[in-house]
């Protein structure tokens, strides 16, 4: 059946189209993201959900979306979805980075101009009919100072076009690395600096517990008098009641605001104060831009949909289309080998090791991790995959690492999963053979060979002569048929493993038939989904 995907906001049609050509179902419903009621009603018919601002992707809406797979989110901010309850459903949540960040720092650029020639007011008075040139009396741009608060995708784009309108520009950016600032030509400054130098400031990063607020009555004191102020990132990144005290005092001249504490922002005390200039969240309402975001978010989808590629999602790694086909083996194989060790592990895990070796350590390891971590704890929670699982595993504390290394043994790469509960350590670790199948190659650090199968039942027992009988008699006499056996020890007499695969699910009371031979210490049942 072909998956199917509802646009519930005003995307570009174009987006639609891509759908189709790629043999989506698609439904287009821009207005139905805004009515709660008729979107949770029929949200549980579709695997991708594509989205602007409007449809609020909340805990109660993801709770009824039974088939959704994706969330995609044609532009940047996805402060309009929760991430932590669709990462919990192992809900991809996508987004397009680079879309409308040119068209978003344009409008900026604007407002700086805007801001500076107060160009909407003196339109005003103009068709008003009044004439009053000497009111606006404007700033120059050329040789002031731009103060940038977040120099990542869309702020180094207004720092290459501020610079070519001859400003100065520094810029606050804790992650912003001092190479970067040097190949775009800006001053990497601390907050305080930057507050204290610049004649216009502008905001660019996202909302989070750090940049709420960064521009309160606080940080206004230390600016200069007459600072210009321009957000076109998010609506609570300054305190709106700080900045209309500042603007009516003078202290501010001016500010230029894309972007409001409450959106839609149909009052608001900044809204007739003078040189206020104010937009309704058109930071990326180009053509260009609005044309952009809906292909990249299409193919994403799509690519996610139909081949398994991950791009751009905001709550697991990336996996190109490329190498989605080179990778899948190896996801099933580390699915396989936590599925493995959280069967036959009874207490808590404490913390797992995965030792990615040869081939394994260049491909994609945090899908592969996040693949094992799935395996593993899909015994304690059923409905888990490779978005859920980390945070799963990370809300329960659970330590996790991985370690790499070049090619150590006879194969080009294996994956080692080591868990450690309070009470021991236990290890697994296998490979994908020439035929794409997983295989066990080593457990409990006992070498083996095993193919692996649906239904398979492990035991660990002493290394006597006669197991292979024994467990043969048993399930023979029972009707169970054995595909493949396979034993290992770790030395004449010592612990011995066997690992047997049976065409169905072996029952508890032919197992304890087993478990009641004194050379056999456990024989647990397990199922792999292969
Ligand atoms: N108005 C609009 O319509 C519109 C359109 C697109 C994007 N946006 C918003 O613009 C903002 C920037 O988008 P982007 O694509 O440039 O994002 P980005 O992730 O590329 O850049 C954000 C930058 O902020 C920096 N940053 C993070 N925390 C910081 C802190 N505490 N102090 C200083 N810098 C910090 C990051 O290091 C990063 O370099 C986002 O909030 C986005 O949602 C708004
Ligand atoms: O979709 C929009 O118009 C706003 C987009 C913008 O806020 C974003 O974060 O990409």
């Amino acid at each position: 059946m072909a998956p199917r995907v509802l646009v519930s906001d005003k995307l570009s049609e174009t987006a639609v189209q891509i759908f189709r050509d790629r043999g989506i179902d698609v439904d287009f419903m821009p207005e139905v993201g805004k009515d709660k009621e008729k979107l949770l009603e029929i949200i549980g018919n579709y695997d991708g959900l594509a989205i602007r601002s409007a449809t609020k992707v909340t805990e109660k809406l993801i709770e009824a979306a039974d088939r959704l797979k994706v969330v995609g989110r044609a532009g940047i901010g996805v402060d309009n979805v929760d991430i932590p309850a669709a990462s919990r459903r192992g809900i991809i949540v996508m987004n397009t980075p680079f879309g409308n960040s040119i068209t978003t720092a344009e409008h900026a650029i604007a407002m700086i101009f805007a801001v500076a020639r107060q160009l909407p007011e003196a339109h005003a008075s103009t068709s008003a009919g009044k004439w009053e040139k000497s009111k606006f009396m404007g700033v120059e741009i050329t040789g002031k100072t731009l103060g940038l608060i977040g120099c990542g995708n869309i702020g180094s784009i207004v720092a290459q076009r501020a610079i070519g309108l001859k400003m100065n520009v520094i810029a606050y950016d804790p992650f912003l690395s001092p190479e970067r600032a040097t190949e775009l030509g800006v001053e990497k400054v601390e907050l305080d600096d930057l507050f204290a130098r610049a004649d216009f400031i502008s905001l660019h990063t996202p909302l989070t517990d750090k940049t709420r607020n960064i521009i309160d009555a606080a940080a206004i004191a230390k600016m200069k008098d007459g600072v210009r102020i321009i957000n076109c990132a998010r609506g609570g990144l300054i305190r709106e009641a700080d900045l209309v005290e500042a603007l009516k005092s003078g202290k501010v001249a001016g500010a230029g605001i894309d972007v409001f504490e409450t959106e839609p922002a149909t009052k608001n005390d900044l809204f007739h104060l003078p040189n206020v200039v104010c937009t309704p969240h058109l930071g990326a309402s180009t053509m260009e831009a609005q044309e952009n975001v809906a292909i990249h978010i299409a193919e994403q989808m799509s690519d996610y949909l139909l081949k398994g590629a991950v791009a751009n999602a905001i709550n697991m790694p990336s996996i190109t289309a490329e190498e989605a086909p080179r990778l899948k083996p190896f996801v099933k194989l580390a699915e396989v080998l936590g599925a493995f060790v959280g069967q036959v592990t009874e207490s808590a895990i404490k913390e797992v090791e995965i030792l990615y070796d040869g081939i394994t350590a260049d491909m994609n390891t945090k899908a592969l991790t996040s693949a094992a971590l799935a395996g593993l704890i899909r015994p304690q929670v059923s409905d888990v995959n490779m978005v859920s699982a980390p945070v799963m595993v990370k809300e329960r504390g659970i330590i996790v690492s991985e370690v790499k290394r070049d090619k150590s043994g006879v194969f080009d790469g294996y994956i080692k999963l080591t868990v450690k509960t309070a009470n021991n350590t236990r290890s697994v670790a296998g490979t994908v053979f020439s035929d794409g199948k997983p295989r066990f190659i080593q457990i409990k650090g006992i070498n083996l060979d095993a193919e692996i199968g649906r239904h398979m039942v492990y035991t660990t027992n002493n290394d006597a002569p006669g197991i292979i009988g024994l467990l043969g008699t048993t399930f023979g006499k029972h009707g169970v048929n054995i595909a493949n056996f396979q034993l290992g020890r770790n030395r004449p007499g010592g612990d011995a493993i066997a690992l047997l695969y049976v065409d169905e699910p072996v029952s508890e009371t032919v197992l304890d038939e087993v478990r009641a031979f004194p050379e056999i210490l456990s024989a647990k049942p397990l199922v792999f989904d292969v």
